[in-house]
Order: structure tokens, then sequence, then C-alpha cells
């Protein structure tokens, strides 16, 4: 590639448009963010996960009866096999909830009667596998390490209030659990992003959804992506107080760190989503009777923002992990079972991301994803080296 003239690398892809896509749309300037045609604010404020789960998968907002039908059908699927949960018990209990959940995921596989046929009916039921085992997974996995019992999921709740009632063994309030499905739908599909591209990637290979979702979870984990919810929250814990936050940001800038949960590789304003999360943050922590990390979150998003621009002469925003830190830990969510928790969510944007790959009949028609690199090894000068032998060697 690039033999004659000189390389040009587009570092992390950033502008490349490598697939067309009907599922997502994310205007970077504007912040807009838009799932099948319908925009971020109107889906958090009035639908459900399960609706929002299956505008992703179907195209199309349920109407009642396929609501019915579709969230029955989630219920059902809900429980993980038994051999499972024995597996999940030999595990070493200090293993990180994103390591144990993107080993066990692939074995949700064994309750999937249909699992690799490979038609689309065959991928939207294995989704909805997916969909349901990632939760009961996550909370299976917390009462495990904590030496507790799982707790069979309870039909009478829905997704989202589930799976807290699983974590807890409580069912939440109504307004925990909106906001809780609120935070779902938040957090369901972002296009491109580095774990979807990741799916994608593999399904393009024409492995299977588990295959996908697995290594989608892999690529969730890192602190750059959704690795930054709870490194975000370590940030607040070890800011502390307010009165720490300037030493904080100068140590922070002047090292070459980062602020967690700034910047963003599209949005050139505040994430749409942060801007909903910060009054459910404030909101939760009135209900708990403690709005201490809202407020630090708030405070630091203001002087982290100020810093930054003084420093670099351009403005930073927020993304989506700044708030969404403060709302899960007024959940009482433990910390490292914050980016699980967006997975539980992602999960449904990556299902319907491997069957956009492998099934829709878009134009330019999907292909097995193989980017090139510019080859700069020098190890031998201009030449190919000589091999010699293990004796020669120095
Ligand atoms: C769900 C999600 O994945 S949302 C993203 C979650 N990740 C985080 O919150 C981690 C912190 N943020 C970041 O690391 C970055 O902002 C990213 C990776 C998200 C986006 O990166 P980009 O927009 O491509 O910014 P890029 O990495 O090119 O950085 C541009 C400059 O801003 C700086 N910068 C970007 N974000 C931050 C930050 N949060 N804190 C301090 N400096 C930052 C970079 O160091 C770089 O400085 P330089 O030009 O002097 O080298
Ligand atoms: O789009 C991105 O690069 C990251 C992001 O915000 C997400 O995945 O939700």
């Amino acid at each position: 590639m690039n033999d004659e003239c000189t390389p040009v690398i587009n570092t992390g892809l950033r502008g490349v448009d490598v697939a067309s896509s009907k599922i997502c749309d994310v205007k970077g300037r504007e912040g807009k963010l838009i799932y099948r045609g319908y925009r971020i604010e109107d889906l958090a404020e009035n639908a459900t996960f399960e609706e929002v789960c299956y505008l992703l998968l179907h195209e199309r907002l349920p109407d009642e009866q396929a609501l019915a039908a579709f969230d029955n059908r989630l219920k059902q699927k809900r429980p993980i096999p038994e051999s499972i949960v024995t597996l999940l018990k030999t595990l070493p209990r200090s293993m990180t909830p994103m390591d144990m959940l993107q080993a066990a995921t692939p074995l949700l596989i064994q309750a999937d009667e249909n699992a690799g046929k490979q038609t689309p009916a065959d991928a939207q039921n294995s989704a909805e596998y997916l969909i349901s085992g990632l939760s009961t997974l996550i909370a299976a996995w917390d009462r495990v390490r904590n030496g507790r019992t799982p707790l069979a999921p309870d039909t009478s709740l829905g997704h989202a209030a589930n799976f807290l009632y699983m974590l807890t063994g409580e069912p939440p309030d109504p307004e925990t659990a909106a906001f809780f499905d609120a935070g779902l739908v938040l957090h369901a599909e972002h296009s491109f992003n580095a774990s979807t591209f990741t799916a994608r990637q593999v399904a393009s290979t024409k492995a299977h959804i588990y295959a996908a979702v697995a290594a989608a979870i892999g690529s969730l984990s890192g602190p750059l992506h959704g690795g930054a919810n709870v490194r975000v929250m370590e940030m607040l814990k070890e800011i502390g107080t307010p009165e720490n936050i300037n030493a904080y940001i100068d140590n922070i800038l002047d090292s070459g760190g980062l602020i967690m949960g700034l910047g963003h590789a599209v949005y050139q304003t505040d994430d749409p989503r942060a801007l909903i999360l910060a009054p459910m943050s404030q909101r939760m922590g009135e209900i708990i009777g403690d709005t201490r990390w809202y407020e630090l979150t708030k405070e630091l998003e203001i002087r982290g923002k100020q810093a930054f621009k003084k420093r670099k002469d351009r403005d930073i925003f927020c993304n989506v992990d700044f708030y969404s830190a403060s709302l899960f830990y007024a959940m009482g969510i433990p910390m490292d079972l914050f980016t699980p928790v967006f997975a539980l969510s992602r999960v449904s944007g990556w299902c319907a991301h491997v069957i956009e790959e492998q099934f829709a009949k878009a134009a330019p028609k999907p292909t097995l994803y193989r980017p090139g690199a510019t080859y700069v090894g020098d190890y031998c000068g201009p030449d190919e080296c000589r091999f010699v032998g293990i004796e020669e060697r120095k």
C-alpha cells in the first residue's frame, strides 16, 4: 500500500466511513443522537428499554401486541443455564466483572437451540438470549463473588427493575427503576464506536453473534471507551471535595493525563446523553439524600473545561460516562459493575449491528473488513533480512 508515495495513515479511522448503516446517526457538531430516526431525548423520556431494543432489532417501534410478545420472549430467556452458575462459582472472586462477562457470554449459546444457523430470524432470537442473558449473568456474578446465591429473575418486573432486583434482592422503587431504565435507553446504541465496530468486524467474518458480542465486551472494557465510567467515579473519589479539584486537574493535565468522562471522538459539543444524565444524577442524589457526587461532578465539569481551554486553546465537552458514574453510584450499583451495566444496555446495539452486517441488503454490500497498514519495519535497511540459523544468531 502506498508503495511509491508518502504514506497516508488514517489514524483511528477518524472521519472515514467504513460502511453504510440505518441504525444510528451521531451528529457530532450539533450534539444530536438518533436511533433509527428517533431522537434520543424522546426515547429517553418516553420509551422503555424493551421498546428501544425492539426498535433497534426490528427497525420500528413495536405496537402493543408486538411489544407484549417481545417482552414475553425476553422474560422466557432470562434464566441462564445452571452450568454457567456452576462455572461462575469456580472463578476467582477477584476476576473483574468485564473479564467474567467476556469469558462467560459465549456460554449463553448452550440454551439457544438455533444458534449459529445464520438466518436473520435465528440471529434475532440469539439477540434476545444475549439481551436477557447478560443481565442475569452480571447479577449472578455479583452475588456469587460475594458468597451469595444468585436470584431467579422476577417476571413481574421489567428488564431494568429485574436487573436491580437480581443484584440487590429488593425490587427497586419506581423512580429508581425508571431512571435505570432511561439509563439503559441512553447507552443502547452509538453507531460505529469502538466496541460496535469490533462486533461488526467479527460479524464480517461470518462468525456467530455470540462471538461478536464477546469481542465487543472486551473492546468496551477499555478506559478510553466504556471503561471510562468506573474511572470517572474513581476520579471523583480521589478528588473527594471541591477544594481539591484545581490541584487534581493541574496535576492530571501537567502530566499529560486525562480527565475521565471528558472528550469524545465525534461530539464537538456536550454529548446529548450527558445533558440528560446530569439532572438524573442530581435527582437520584436527592432521592438518597446525598447530592455530593453530583455536585462534585458539576464543579469538575466547569473547572475541567476551563483548565483545558486555557491550556489547549480549544474546548472539551462531557461524554456519556461523565454523569452516568454519579448516577449509577447513587443507585447503589457497585463501581466495578458500571461498565458491565453499559454492556447490558449496549448489547442491544451490538446485536442490531451484527444483524445488519450479516443480513441487511445495504449498498455498498458489507464485506470482510480488512484494512491495510503502512509497513515501517526497517530491521535490515531497505532490504529483507537474511535468515540465519539459531547457532549463528547473536
Ligand atoms: C462511551 C465512550 O466511549 S465515551 C469516551 C469515554 N472516554 C473517556 O472519557 C476517556 C477520556 N477521553 C479521551 O481519552 C478522549 O477524549 C477520547 C479518546 C474519548 C477522544 O479522543 P479524541 O477526541 O480523538 O481526542 P484526542 O485523543 O485526539 O485528543 C485530542 C487532544 O485533547 C486531549 N484530550 C482529549 N480528551 C482529554 C481528556 N479527557 N482529558 C485531558 N486531555 C484530553 C488529548 O490529550 C489531546 O491532546 P494533544 O492534542 O495535546 O495531544
Ligand atoms: O461513539 C463513541 O466513540 C463512544 C461513545 O460515545 C459510545 O460508544 O457510546
